[in-house]
C-alpha cells in the first residue's frame, strides 16, 4: 500500500511569539508549494500553539512536543491532552531522545503518554533511536525493538495503525551527520517487521515511519525515496519557512 509521506517540523525550545508569527507569515506567502501529496505539521512550543493555529496555512497541522498523562489535577507545570485538543493539536511527540536523556523519561512513562495522546483523539509520534555507543556495540536492533514494543504496550492494534513512529538515531540529531539512507531504511525495515510480528502485516503497512536527524532540503528526497521511509521529522531545518518549503518541494519533486 502507499502511505502518504509526512514532513514534520520540531521547533524544540525555539521561537518567541514574534518569531513564530514571522515564520507563519512567510510560510503563508509560499503555501502554494505545500502540495496535497504530503502531510505537513509543526510541533511547536505550547506558547506558540494558539498563534500558529490561527496563522498557519490550512495544509499545515499543529503538533505539540510533550504532554502529561493525567487529564487534570495537581501537576504543577504540566499540560494535559484535553488542553492540547482545545488548541486543535493533531500530533504530539512522545519519547524524543532529548526527553529521554535530559528529562529522564522511561519507556513506561512514554507508553503512558502514547496511550493518553491516542485516547484523546490525537496522533502520537513515537520517537526511537540508539546512541552512538549502542550503535558501536551492535545493539541498535535490540534498543529500537525495546523502545517500540514498550512504547506501544498500552495500545490495541486498531490504534497502532494510525500511529506515527520516528526513527531518530541520537548521534544524528543536530550534529549535521545523517544516517545513510540504507542504514536508516534498514532500521525502519526492522521496525516495520516488529509491527508485523507483534500486530499484523496490515497494521505494519499502515504505520508511517519517519527518519529524523540532520534532515534538510538537500537530503530529504533521498530518504523519502527509500520505500521504507515515509518522511522526515526535522529540527533545525524546520525553523525557517524557506527551508521548510524547500523540503516540501524536494519531497514533491522526488520519485516515490
Ligand atoms: O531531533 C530532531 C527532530 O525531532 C532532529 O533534529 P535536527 O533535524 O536538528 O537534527
Amino acid at each position: 500500500m502507499s502511505r502518504v509521506p509526512m514532513l514534520i517540523g520540531n521547533w524544540k525550545m525555539n521561537k518567541t511569539l514574534q518569531e513564530a508569527r514571522d515564520f507563519a507569515q512567510r510560510l503563508g506567502q509560499q503555501s502554494m508549494h505545500l502540495k496535497p501529496g504530503c502531510e505537513y505539521a509543526i510541533c511547536a512550543p505550547y506558547t506558540s500553539l494558539h498563534l500558529l493555529r490561527v496563522m498557519l496555512p490550512a495544509q499545515v497541522q499543529l503538533g505539540a512536543q510533550n504532554v502529561y498523562h493525567e487529564v487534570s489535577g495537581a501537576y504543577t507545570g504540566e499540560i494535559s491532552a484535553p488542553m492540547l485538543v482545545d488548541f486543535g493539536t493533531k500530533f504530539v511527540l512522545a519519547g524524543h531522545s532529548e526527553r529521554r536523556a535530559i528529562f529522564g523519561e522511561s519507556n513506561e512513562m512514554i507508553a503512558r503518554k502514547v496511550s493518553t495522546i491516542m485516547k484523546a483523539g490525537m496522533t502520537p509520534i513515537l520517537c526511537v533511536g540508539e546512541t552512538i555507543a549502542e550503535r558501536e556495540a551492535g545493539q541498535t536492533e535490540h534498543v529500537v525493538k525495546e523502545q517500540v514494543l514498550s512504547g506501544l504496550a498500552n495500545l490495541e492494534s486498531g490504534e497502532v495503525e494510525t500511529l506515527v513512529i520516528a526513527y531518530e538515531p541520537v548521534w544524528a540529531i543536530g550534529t549535521g551527520k545523517t544516517a545513510s539512507v540504507d542504514d536508516a531504511g534498514q532500521v525502519i525495515g526492522w521496525i516495520r517487521q516488529i509491527l508485523v510480528d507483534q500486530f499484523s502485516s496490515s497494521v505494519a503497512n499502515h504505520v508511517r515511519i519517519l527518519y529524523g536527524g540532520s534532515v534538510k532540503a538537500d537530503n530529504i528526497a533521498s530518504f523519502v525515496g527509500h520505500p521504507e521511509i515515509d518522511g522526515g521529522l526535522v529540527g533545525g531545518a524546520s525553523l525557517e519557512a524557506d527551508s521548510f518549503v524547500g523540503m516540501a518541494k524536494a519531497i514533491e519533486g522526488g520519485q516515490r
